[in-house]
């Protein structure tokens, strides 16, 4: 790919943006901000600032990996959510529909109610629960609306080595505590950020090659790992796992509970279950059962170097 080619990189210490960092790389000439950033505003609260951004670099592609991610917090900071979630990502796809770039983005299980057993297809009816939710939502309907070439990847449950996430805060708890109490009804794929990094860097580079085909190729995918587990499901994975690994725990019980006996300020989805046919179709790309990442995330926290 052209060295000259601009990429240019959102929240690039996140999860997500320290693995694509990795990732885009070798597709051209990478810009990475973040919110501090001193050589462009990287500041995703900033939208005329990011629109002065992309109108100076002139990217051909523009990947938002920066969001709001507190879930429970975003039910009672509901403008802060709104304007990274939503504006940013509005802002963003105006500013690529002007300079004809391609904008990657990434959205989540969460804007859809979780009702039923099903895995969900792209095109199935939404209706969030929360507030986060809600705001992931709304800045999808700004891309679709803004005109601009998109992909955009609805992801789950999203782990890394680096980084706050689940698996990381089950360890934490499981060497402190004798026992854990897990929600066992609500059902999703761990995804690994950096299987979301690489496949980012499949779909971006076929897009770019491929400038005829852009319509068919913008869109909407379910991006997540292969398989199912459930919150309590994947506690057990993850601390057998560490046990197995010489890890001393202290934990000696995680019971299952229902969701609606551990409370929480925002209602998550019993059912997170997101089918990726349509991103084996269109690019051709086939992600790995869940395992496979969490065991690798879980060597290159635990293992001694
Ligand atoms: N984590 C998950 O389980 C899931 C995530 N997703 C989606 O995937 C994407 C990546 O998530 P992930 O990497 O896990 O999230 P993280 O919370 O790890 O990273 C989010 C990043 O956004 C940055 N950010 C927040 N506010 C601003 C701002 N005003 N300006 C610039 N940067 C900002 C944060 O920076 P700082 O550290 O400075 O706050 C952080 O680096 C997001 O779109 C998220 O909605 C979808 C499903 C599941
Ligand atoms: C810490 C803890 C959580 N839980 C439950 C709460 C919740 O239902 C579930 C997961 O907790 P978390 O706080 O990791 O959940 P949450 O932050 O809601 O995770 C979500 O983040 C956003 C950004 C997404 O887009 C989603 O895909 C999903 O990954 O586990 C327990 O049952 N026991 C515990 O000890
Ligand atoms: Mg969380």
């Amino acid at each position: 790919m052209s060295a000259d080619r601009k990429i240019l990189l959102l929240g690039k210490n996140g999860q997500l943006g320290w693995e694509l960092q990795r990732a885009l790389a070798p597709l051209g000439t990478l810009i990475a901000l973040d919110r501090h950033s001193s050589e462009a505003c990287g500041d995703l609260a900033d939208l005329d600032g990011l629109a002065a951004t992309v109108a100076a670099l002139r990217p051909e592609a523009i990947v938002n990996a920066g969001a709001y991610t507190a879930v429970d917090k975003a039910e009672s900071d509901v403008d802060t959510a709104r304007r990274i979630n939503a504006e940013a990502p509005a802002a963003l796809a105006h500013a690529a529909r002007a300079c004809g770039a391609w904008l990657i983005h990434y959205s989540t299980d969460y804007v859809f109610d979780g009702s039923g057993r099903d895995f969900r297809d792209e095109d199935a009816p939404t209706g969030p629960l929360n507030v986060y939710g809600q705001t992931k939502l709304d800045g999808e309907h700004a891309i679709r609306a803004s005109g601009a070439r998109h992909l955009i990847l609805r992801t789950s449950w999203v782990h890394a080595a680096r980084g706050g996430n689940f698996a990381r805060t089950m360890l934490k708890l499981a060497a402190e505590r004798e026992r854990l109490t897990v929600v066992d009804d609500q059902f999703g794929a761990p995804t690994g950020a950096d299987l979301l990094a690489d496949l980012s860097a499949h779909m971006l580079r076929e897009a770019l090659q491929r400038p005829a085909d852009a319509d068919t190729l913008s869109g909407v995918f379910h991006a997540v790992a292969a398989g199912q587990t459930s919150w309590h499901a994947y506690a057990n994975h993850v601390i057998d796992w560490a046990r197995r690994h010489g890890q001393t725990l202290a934990v000696r019980e995680i019971a299952p509970v229902p969701a609606s006996t551990f409370p929480t300020p925002a209602r998550r989805p019993h059912n997170s279950r997101l089918s990726t046919g349509r991103l084996q179709r269109v690019f051709g790309l086939t992600p790995p059962p869940w395992q496979a990442g969490v065991d690798r995330m879980l060597a290159e926290v635990l293992t001694p170097r």
